[in-house]
């Protein structure tokens, strides 16, 4: 059986997956056929002779290969190799996938590598994650992370509103009863394990809020509520992306959920779960993945929008010259984060090489604007050509093709080619993915507001000031 189909029979568990208000199993759904074939065939990559010493390496402490997310870099060689295994997954997927679980494997792998640290605040966390680790590895296992509570008032402080926040009811020699709800839960319907901990600080007065878990998906009393799915049926040619890259998302609801004391990373302990949100050696190892991903989806929006400009014949035309060349900088921008992120590697104290998080941090607070700017640019070149696609599957074998032929082909290609492309741009500007897509990259990372202003309060100021300081005292 091939890796892939191991994760698609892992699937068939007791799951509570809910679409369209029915319980569903998501291998046998049409909505989740295109994505989950998809992942398959990425999970497979790690056994093809042709993609294997790209995508993975061989680990000695299981025997076999897995995947460079999982791998702790200890040379900045092997951080090149983690990047190239990134790139050829969101390569692969234009960049429209960004939970295939690399993210999660590399926030886990930076826990894991740093995990004598946090002996300080809990002992048994070392322990627990080591094993977590490497049963993961071994199973080659889909992760995905949940962090924000519902939105119910944002207003109120933490832990103020029992029903915000998820919580230990109880516990008892095997381990805890969870209640509450997690939004928004990226591909934890097909997920394996779901890791959950609280974004924000939990005031010492609440530890019961407190907690870092990891959910087994087909755990009894999980509820996954799926939004609407948007992928298309395999008939509807029309839409190529929502039929293969529709990652849902689900809110997850906990109807007291058991989890054994393994898999409580930590417990009653706001200042341990703080520092397991903050830390260094998964921010940088995850949202590493994260920007070269951004990148792959950067190009490919603009690959589609250079090509319409091309066929329609508009980019002789200085304004639209210009747009092109802010969406090739935008390009640019975050290829070169990426690689001073590389350049500037460093080891951390535990020996971990870790890429400079301060361009990853740059990258990620420039592409919460940057893709919609670029969303905003390709609908402003496309203009109206993006709502002259013919509905339904393209079928130009009927007695309008003459017609079409005639009025629907571009500068050098014909009818066909040309519908097809608009149907790509349609797909990432008006349809349900596309908004979605939008949505997506300005909040997937958290609030951009907060975490422009953080970078500017973790910024080391002094620098700055002194910048201007012999100005304040000159008389010239
Ligand atoms: C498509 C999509 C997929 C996602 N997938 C995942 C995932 O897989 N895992 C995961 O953990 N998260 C995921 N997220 C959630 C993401 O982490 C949150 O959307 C993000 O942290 C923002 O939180 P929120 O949506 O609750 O917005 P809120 O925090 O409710 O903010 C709403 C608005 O109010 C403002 N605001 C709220 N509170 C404050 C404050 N204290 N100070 C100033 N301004 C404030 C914000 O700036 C924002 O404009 C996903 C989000 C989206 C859109």
């Amino acid at each position: 059986m091939s890796r892939g189909q191991a994760y698609l029979q892992r699937l068939n568990d007791e799951r509570n997956v809910w679409l369209d208000g029915e319980r569903i199993r998501v291998t046998e759904h049409p909505a989740f056929r295109g994505t989950l074939h998809t992942i398959e065939s990425l999970f497979n990559l790690v056994d093809d002779a042709d993609t294997r010493e790209t995508v993975a390496y061989w680990d000695e402490q299981t025997g076999g290969y897995v995947h460079q997310a999982f791998r702790v870099p200890r040379t900045s060689l092997e951080i090149n190799n983690r990047a190239a295994a990134f790139r050829l997954w969101s390569d692969r997927t234009y960049g429209v996938m960004s939970r295939l679980s690399d993210y999660a494997r590399s926030r886990l792998t930076g826990w894991y590598a740093t995990r004598d640290a946090m002996a300080v605040y809990d002992p048994a966390f070392g322990g627990k994650i080591a094993a977590y680790y490497d049963e993961a590895k071994r199973k080659d296992a889909f992760l995905t992370i949940v962090q924000r509570d519902p939105q119910i008032n944002r207003a109120l402080p933490v832990g103020e509103d029992e029903d915000a926040m998820l919580r230990i009811m109880s516990t008892n020699t095997e381990g805890v009863v969870l209640r509450g709800a997690k939004m928004v839960a990226t591909a934890a319907p097909y997920a394996d394990d779901i890791i959950a901990y609280p974004i924000q600080r939990i005031p010492g007065h609440r530890p019961e809020l407190a907690h870092m878990v990891i959910v087994a998906a087909g755990s009894p009393g999980l509820h996954m509520v799926c939004r609407e799915s948007f992928a298309a049926s395999d008939l509807d040619t029309a839409h190529p992306l929502s039929m293969q890259y529709d990652e849902m998302d689900a809110v997850l609801f906990f109807d007291d959920v058991f989890v054994p004391w393994e898999r409580v990373l930590l417990h009653n302990n706001p200042e341990a779960v703080w520092q397991i949100r903050c830390n260094a050696a998964s921010s940088s190892l995850a949202y590493h993945q994260s920007i070269i991903r951004l990148h792959s989806k950067l190009e490919f929006i603009t690959a589609i929008t250079s090509s319409i400009a091309k066929e329609i014949g508009v980019d002789s035309f200085l304004n639209v010259q210009e747009q092109l060349g802010e969406m090739i900088s935008q390009m640019h921008t975050i290829e070169g984060l990426i690689i001073a992120s590389e350049a500037q590697a460093a080891p951390d104290v535990h020996g971990n090489w870790l890429p400079s998080f301060k361009y990853i941090e740059t990258a990620r607070n420039l592409g919460n604007r940057y893709y919609p700017r670029a969303v905003e640019i390709l609908k402003t070149i496309a203009a109206g050509g993006l709502i002259q696609i013919p509905s339904g599957n393209l079928e130009l074998e009927n007695s309008m093709s003459p017609m079409m032929n005639k009025y629907l082909g571009g500068v050098t290609m014909q009818a066909p080619e040309k519908i097809r492309l608009f149907q790509l741009a349609w797909e990432l500007t008006g349809s349900p993915l596309g908004a979605r897509h939008d949505l997506y990259e300005r909040f997937y990372a958290g609030d951009p507001v907060r975490n422009r202003a953080s970078q500017y309060m973790q910024y080391d100021k002094d620098r700055l000031y002194a910048r201007v300081e012999p100005w304040l005292h000159s008389k010239g």
